[in-house]
């Protein structure tokens, strides 16, 4: 109940400004404020976040930042400070983890050392994919921006490959070397604090990756199969809670650009070596292409 006051107290109370405490929600001892992250979600960028995110929110001892925070990558907000940030968190109650998702952290070359600083006991989810197809998904989300600005674009190819080669300067392929990312965060964070999310097995059956991220963060186990349905329209798992029903929305699972098989295999074939790399860094491997 006083959860649910606690969501309630949460949307009628979208204004609060920063720091935070507002009157019991229930019972005596019961603050609800704004608190700091607990857990982040670092990315990476097309890789799930967003449904890891809901999915950890039926969680009733997580509350979850909605929009997109950026405050380790960009500078603008970094410079904002800790009280900008701690007010875009949701109101909790004591014992309750806040987390928020940002995908740029992953890549962003100071988020490692800013979040460390700012607290080196938080808890890291990085959820993976396939990096072949991460890249194209990545692609997918600019052409589909830049056709909705009516803003010129460029076929997949021709930002992928130069003079018939893997173009190494192409930004979304460097999204995809996760082993010179992780490599970044471990130069801060030791690899129990970064809890590795498999995209697509979450994407197969979600429950058995979010059992695994309950006990990360060292929650009871209060997530269950009964949560999720599997939606034939939408192609994905949907999420069940307190009678409602949600999806993500369109931009989630879209069709990709098209691209061809010989340079999807170029492709594969390139990130061969940084995949094992990424293997060896977090000892277990995934059946990528
Ligand atoms: N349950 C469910 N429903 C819909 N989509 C799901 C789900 N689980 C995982 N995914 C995959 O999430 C991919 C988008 O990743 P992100 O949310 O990290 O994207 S973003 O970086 O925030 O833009 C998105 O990638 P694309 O399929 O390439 O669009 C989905 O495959």
């Amino acid at each position: 109940e006083l959860y649910v006051c606690l969501r309630e107290l949460r949307s009628s109370t979208t204004s609060v400004s920063s720091d935070t405490s507002v009157p019991p929600a229930q019972g005596p001892n019961a603050t609800a404020s704004r608190r700091m992250p607990g857990a982040i979600i670092i990315g990476v960028r097309k890789g799930g976040t967003r449904a890891l995110l809901e999915m950890l929110n039926l969680h009733p001892d997580i509350e979850v930042a909605k929009a997109e925070v950026h405050y380790f990558n960009l500078d603008e907000n970094f410079r904002k400070g800790l009280d900008w940030y701690r007010a875009q968190m949701p109101l909790t109650l004591p014992g309750q983890v806040t987390v928020e998702k940002t995908p740029g952290y992953f890549t962003a070359p100071l988020a490692p050392s800013r979040m460390w600083s700012t607290n080196p006991a938080v808890k890291l989810l990085l959820i993976i994919r396939d990096p072949a197809e991460r890249l194209v998904s990545d692609y997918t989300q600019v052409l589909h921006n830049r056709l909705q600005q009516n803003k010129p674009y460029q076929p997949l190819e021709e930002l992928l490959l130069r003079k018939g080669r893997i173009n190494p300067n192409y930004k979304a392929l460097q999204r995809s070397l996760y082993h010179q990312h992780l490599a970044r965060w471990l130069e801060f964070f030791p690899k129990e604090q970064i809890h590795i999310v498999d995209g697509e097995a979450l994407i197969r059956n979600p429950f058995p990756e979010l059992q695994k991220a309950e006990k990360f963060l060292e929650l009871p186990p209060r997530i269950t199969q009964d949560n999720f349905y599997f939606n034939t329209t939408k192609g994905f798992y949907c999420l069940l809670s307190e009678g409602h029903d949600k999806c993500l929305d369109e931009s989630k699972g879209r069709p990709h650009a098209p691209l061809s098989n010989e340079v999807f295999q170029k492709l594969c074939r390139y990130l061969w070596v940084p995949n094992q790399i990424f293997f060896r860094m977090v000892g277990r491997t995934f059946k990528w292409c």
